[in-house]
């Protein structure tokens, strides 16, 4: 999950459109800031310019620019100046300073305000378009990691979470409190009840988000294995080393890394792992050289380590150390608010994924869904909810479609051959969304007929139209009317 999330393609190509980005160029020199703004207006820049740095200054204060393009020697307010106003008031503005004066302390002060490129005279067309299309691509590449960060945010940060329950709120409102610090988080619960999900809310809510968070779970390997994984190898470190290997911890510098089934941890990895958080420092298997880290570590386990710690097989002082604070995720029977929101966030997922349309839920699955008590939690349901999707054949996720664990004796399992109305979670009817009018409307017929005993005229009066057309419209859909 963390490394697709980590590497998700960026779906926007970098190429520059020139016509997207605003120039202002600042020149007291008229005849030289037209040239300038006309040969970026030839390949699509949409220019404006200022003849003099009073005026520059008032442009960036009045207006949006992407890319500024300023003399440095100018009366009144000069090429600094502009830099700086730009910088401070358009901070992801592009500054490109031009000068016939060059000397080294200029062009160093310029790059310490963050001007882009420092550009000397005389200046020829293609220096300078070659210049404010980098200018534009810089641009471009930060507008894209930015929207990445907050695709990053949607999909792990605490909007990623889903919940209606006061307690969830609860914990939410806690994890708001600890993701901002460097604190070490335990994180408990029931498998299945979202640790992992919360560990990456965590990360994504910390100043650590833009490097990497690293998950390692360690009930899955050897203590052999862990050790390697965690810690790294020098090559030939062990037979089957040919070559040297970061380990997790060390990749996960900077960033946060995230240990599930802690409790699960060989006793000596345990005593290894203490010494790292210890010092700070970790020393690759094989190796001598100590190497420096600044890791955050959250942990997570669904068994009880104090009972563990009584029968020796978990370490108190790694324990204390782990805990710093701890979050417990409620299992899911103690949170039924949760469910049916989680439940239709799910549908709807798997529902794109198999590219499958859900009209409508019938009501008795959501009840079956808030009687069940969910021993694998949020998992178990999501689980449910795809194998629904999957398993659906006419829409609407009904009693056909139930997992086996929530059907009960005396259901009825055969798959409605007409469409049926449901009611989604809020009570609105839903199951005849999508369906053509014609098949809403032989239905809403057949039904009030059923309801009057077959009575036409009362049936007739109930849907408001006339006997006649009542009569007709039974004959055009077939209907037997008796
Ligand atoms: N509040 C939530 N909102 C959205 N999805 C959730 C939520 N809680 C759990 N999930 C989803 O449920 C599944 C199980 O969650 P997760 O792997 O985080 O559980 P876990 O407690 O770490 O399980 P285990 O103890 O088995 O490692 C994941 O697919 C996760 O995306």
């Amino acid at each position: 999950m963390t490394q697709e999330a980590q590497t998700e393609p960026q779906s926007d190509t970098l190429e520059v459109q020139p016509d997207q980005f605003r120039v202002l160029v600042v020149d007291n020199d008229k005849a030289h800031a037209m040239t300038m703004a006309e040969s970026l207006e030839r390949i699509g820049f949409v220019c404006t310019v200022a003849t003099s740095g009073p005026e520059g200054a008032e442009q960036i204060m009045s207006q949006p620019f992407e890319i500024v393009v300023t003399d440095l020697v100018m009366n009144d307010i000069d090429g600094m100046e502009i830099l700086r106003l730009a910088k401070e008031n358009r901070p992801n503005c592009e500054v490109i300073v031009v000068t016939g004066h060059a000397t080294v302390s200029t062009a160093v002060t310029a790059m310490q305000h963050s001007a882009l490129n420092f550009l000397e005279k005389p200046l020829t067309p293609d220096k300078l378009r070659a210049a404010a299309l980098k200018a534009a691509e810089t641009i471009q590449l930060k507008r894209q990691n930015s929207e990445l960060m907050r695709r990053l945010d949607e999909k792990f940060g605490f909007e990623g979470l889903i919940y209606s329950s006061s307690k969830m709120g609860q914990v939410v409102q806690r994890l708001q409190r600890i993701a901002p610090t460097d604190a070490s988080v335990l994180i408990l619960g029931e498998t299945g009840t979202g640790k992992e999900v919360v560990a990456q809310a965590i990360h994504q809510n910390s100043p650590r988000k833009k490097k990497p968070f690293v998950p390692l779970n360690c009930a899955e390997l050897s203590e052999h294995l862990l050790e390697s994984e965690l810690f790294g190898h020098a090559k030939g470190a062990y037979t089957d080393a040919a070559s040297e290997r970061i380990g997790r911890l060390e990749y996960a510098n900077g960033g946060t890394l995230f240990l599930d089934e802690i409790g699960d941890m060989p006793m000596a990895t345990q005593v290894k792992l203490l010494r790292v958080l210890e010092s700070s420092e970790i020393t690759r298997v094989g190796e001598n050289k100590p190497i420096k880290i600044n890791v955050r570590l959250i942990s997570a386990t669904n068994c009880n380590l104090e009972d563990a710690i009584t029968a020796g097989t978990f370490r108190s002082d790694l324990y204390h150390r782990l805990r710093i604070v701890t979050v417990q995720l409620p299992p899911l029977r103690e949170r039924p608010d949760d469910i049916l929101p989680l439940f239709d966030h799910f549908l709807k997922m798997f529902a794109k994924k198999h590219d499958k349309k859900i009209r409508g839920i019938d009501r008795t699955v959501y009840q079956r869904c808030l009687e069940y008590d969910w021993p694998g939690n949020v998992r178990q349901l999501r689980n449910f909810a795809e194998s629904m999707v999957v398993l659906d054949l006419d829409g609407t996720i009904g009693l056909d479609d139930l997992p086996p664990e929530l059907i009960q004796d005396g259901d009825d399992l055969t798959p409605p051959a007409e469409p049926k109305p449901t009611v989604s979670a809020n009570g609105e009817l839903t199951s005849m969304v999508g369906q053509p009018i014609s098949e809403v409307e032989k239905w809403l017929i057949a039904e009030t007929l059923k309801s009057t005993g077959q009575n036409r005229e009362e049936a007739a009066k109930l849907l408001g139209i006339g006997e006649r057309t009542l009569y007709r419209k039974i004959k055009e859909y077939g209907l037997r009317g008796d």
